[in-house]
């Protein structure tokens, strides 16, 4: 085991300036390999140049508990000789699941009915609108990693009809056991009923939908995210929201976690989860045991299990 492998030293900092200050105080000293969460963020804020500066240059790998490791600054680890790990497909299930159930939400304007009855309301002084059927309906797609294409079955089962846009398209074989068809990103916005963010935040990607995509949307669009709330503009979505031009939405993350945008916590057409997309037992062991995987491996034999993809050739 890890435990047996190595001794480990836990930081007892509470923020970033007490974390900066310990680190340079010696405290992590000949330490090879970091074990971080999601959650450290709220401690240490992003590893950035400047936290990978106060940490020791005994550090050669950061090894993170999560899919998405966008509070990592991979360039800054790579120039330092850090490689980073991530937890891939870990969490498919648990992500595609809550997108299911963000997407079947919001097309049904659950939110605003849960919220009624129980302010003792029953359905509310107004009823919300009657709800949409997946059936039938085009899922759009944004993304078409290990979480998308987890939906894309389950969305199939619910008589969806998947369309997908990605950077590379994927192998004619898998888009045929999941019967999803390739679209550019222009098609997808244009006419999708539904669509799914489940792509990186990056720099390519932060705000890729915005004023401007929301106005290429079909009329009257549901829109789930899962992925990173930086990849949608909130201030945009919430004036998409009051025009109509979009319906519904599902969300489980945002801009600036924990800080929710109040034109969407006023919204009646928002269903608002507080990203606990992979937040269940078995995909938290899951996920723990794939991080820990990547610490044993680096401690053992100086390779990580699932380096992130731009550091594939380090
Ligand atoms: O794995 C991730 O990227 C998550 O957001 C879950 O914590």
């Amino acid at each position: 085991s890890v435990a047996s492998a190595a001794d480990i030293l836990t930081p007892t900092s509470t923020d970033r300036a007490s974390f900066l200050a310990e680190a340079s105080s010696g405290a992590f000293d000949g330490c090879t390999v970091a074990y971080r969460t999601f959650e450290s963020f709220s401690v240490t804020g992003r590893v950035d140049g400047e936290l990978l500066s106060a940490l020791p240059p005994s550090l050669r790998f950061i090894c993170h508990n999560g899919a998405g490791y966008d509070q990592v600054d991979v360039p800054a680890c790579t120039a330092r000789g850090i490689r980073v790990s991530n937890t891939p497909s870990a969490v498919d299930d648990a992500t595609a699941d809550m997108a299911m159930f963000l997407l079947l939400g919001a097309l049904r304007n659950l939110a605003v009915g849960m919220a009624s009855l129980r302010a003792g309301q029953w359905r509310g002084a107004t009823p919300p609108a009657l709800g949409h059927d997946p059936q039938g309906k085009v899922l759009g797609i944004l993304g078409m990693g290990g979480i998308g294409r987890n939906m894309a079955k389950k969305a199939l089962a619910f008589g969806m009809k998947i369309r997908y846009s990605n950077r590379t398209r994927l192998d004619p074989s898998v888009e045929k056991e999941i019967e999803a068809e390739y679209v550019d990103f222009k098609t997808l916005l244009a006419e999708s009923d539904v669509l799914s963010l489940n792509l990186p935040l990056n720099s390519n990607t932060r705000r890729i939908i915005s004023s401007n995509e929301f106005a290429a949307m079909k009329k009257g669009i549901t829109i789930v995210n899962t992925a990173r709330g930086g990849v949608m503009d909130e201030a945009a979505l919430v004036e998409a929201l009051s025009s109509g031009q979009v319906n519904s939405v599902g969300l489980d993350v945002y801009e600036e976690e924990p800080k929710i945008h109040p034109g969407l916590l006023e919204n009646p057409r928002v269903l608002l989860v507080p990203h606990m997309g992979t937040y269940t037992v078995e995909t938290h062991q899951k996920m723990e045991e794939w991080a820990i995987s990547n610490v044993a491996m680096a401690l053992e034999s100086r390779q990580l299990r699932s380096i992130v993809p731009e550091q594939s050739d380090m």
